[in-house]
């Protein structure tokens, strides 16, 4: 036994002085834990019909509806900031809307149309598209409704399926069900293997929360108005629960999914960590249109410093196990942090 033994007590003060490593940048850039880079980033945006359109969000500053050939334009900052995948989210016009959501599988539709035009000038961004009925229906809801006004669950897979191999079709790398019906990843991937897409990637929205804070996305993409009072209660998870969202996830993971997601970001964090904790797969966290709001409308009134904080929030989803994020600040973040 070596005479320099430590006491029982050595780990307490002055024996450990938590502040010598936190004093020079050296040995704090030593002991970090965990690292944001540009790998970790997957870019959001909005699509819509028409040439030369760059139409602002407003209620999320900074952030515009793209028309195709503007989308090229940013894929291209994407690209040769070397951003992983952009996700697409279209706009539909309100006559193409309907009551069975038709749209939502034209292959000659907004988003198939922008998938091609973005694998074939940038193969190597990963494409990423959203299945789910809600920017389609009249009623923004994201599937189909009965006379009740009920969402129907394996109606809504039925249109779940078409719309998720038309995307395939068009050559998404990854479709993304946003729904949270019941069954649907199953059948999504049921259907690829059939059609011969056996690596069409899927990315569940698997946790997804009835939440409040995707208010300005509804503005984005058109579909508040036509949701009105509506609300996603009967299919969206209660922000109360926890355990159900491992329930979800087992559930997604069983039946196919390659990637989960946990979403909104910041306020769920708690589940990012369980879940990273209990699976051990590729899990993604959405920081959703409110999140980008808050940040974008307290930095444009000076009172937090926007760079800094958005690259701390994106940092502490990694910490919490998070192994990518969708952010609208993902062009932004990759700039910082080359730059930095
Ligand atoms: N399928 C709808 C969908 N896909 C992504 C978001 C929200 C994304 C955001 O707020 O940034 C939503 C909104 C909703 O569920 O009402
Ligand atoms: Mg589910």
């Amino acid at each position: 036994m070596s005479s320099h033994q430590f006491k029982g007590d050595s780990m307490s003060f002055p024996n450990t002085r938590m502040r010598r490593m936190r004093r020079d940048d050296f040995s704090r850039r030593l002991m970090r834990e965990h690292q944001l880079t540009v790998n970790d980033l997957i870019w959001p945006t909005f699509v819509c019909e028409g040439k030369n359109v760059r139409e602002p969000v407003g209620s999320m500053p900074g952030v515009n509806r793209l028309s195709l050939d503007q989308l090229l334009i940013d894929a291209e900052r994407a690209a040769k900031l070397k951003v992983p995948a952009i996700a697409l989210f279209p706009v539909t016009p309100l006559e193409a809307k309907s009551l069975d959501a038709a749209e939502a599988w034209n292959p000659m539709g907004l988003a198939q149309r922008a998938v091609r035009e973005l694998k074939k000038h940038f193969p190597e961004v990963g494409v990423i598209t959203d299945v789910a009925l809600d920017p389609f229906t009249t009623h923004g809801q994201d599937g189909l409704i009965n006379d009740d006004g009920y969402v129907v669950n394996d109606d809504t897979t039925a249109a779940l399926v078409k719309q998720a191999l038309s995307h395939a079709e068009a050559g998404a790398d990854v479709v993304a069900p946003s729904d949270m019906m019941d069954g649907r990843i199953g059948a999504i991937r049921e259907a690829l293997e059939a059609q011969g897409s056996a690596n069409t990637r899927i990315l569940s929205y698997a946790a997804k929360y009835a939440s409040s804070f995707y208010g300005p996305f509804r503005d984005a993409v058109g579909s508040a108005g036509n949701l009105g009072k509506g609300n996603k209660y009967t299919y969206q998870m209660d922000p109360a629960n926890s355990n159900e969202a491992l329930h979800e996830i087992a559930l997604d993971l069983e039946e196919g999914a390659d990637m989960v997601m946990i979403k909104p970001g910041m306020p769920y964090l708690d589940i990012v960590r369980r879940v990273k904790d209990e699976f051990k797969v590729p899990t993604f966290v959405y920081q959703v249109s409110g999140e980008y709001a808050m940040l974008k409308a307290a930095s444009q009134n000076g009172w937090l410093s926007e760079q800094a904080v958005v690259l701390e929030s994106l940092l502490a989803m990694k910490r919490a196990g998070a192994d990518g994020i969708l952010t609208y600040y993902a062009l932004d973040a990759a700039e910082w942090l080359r730059a930095g």
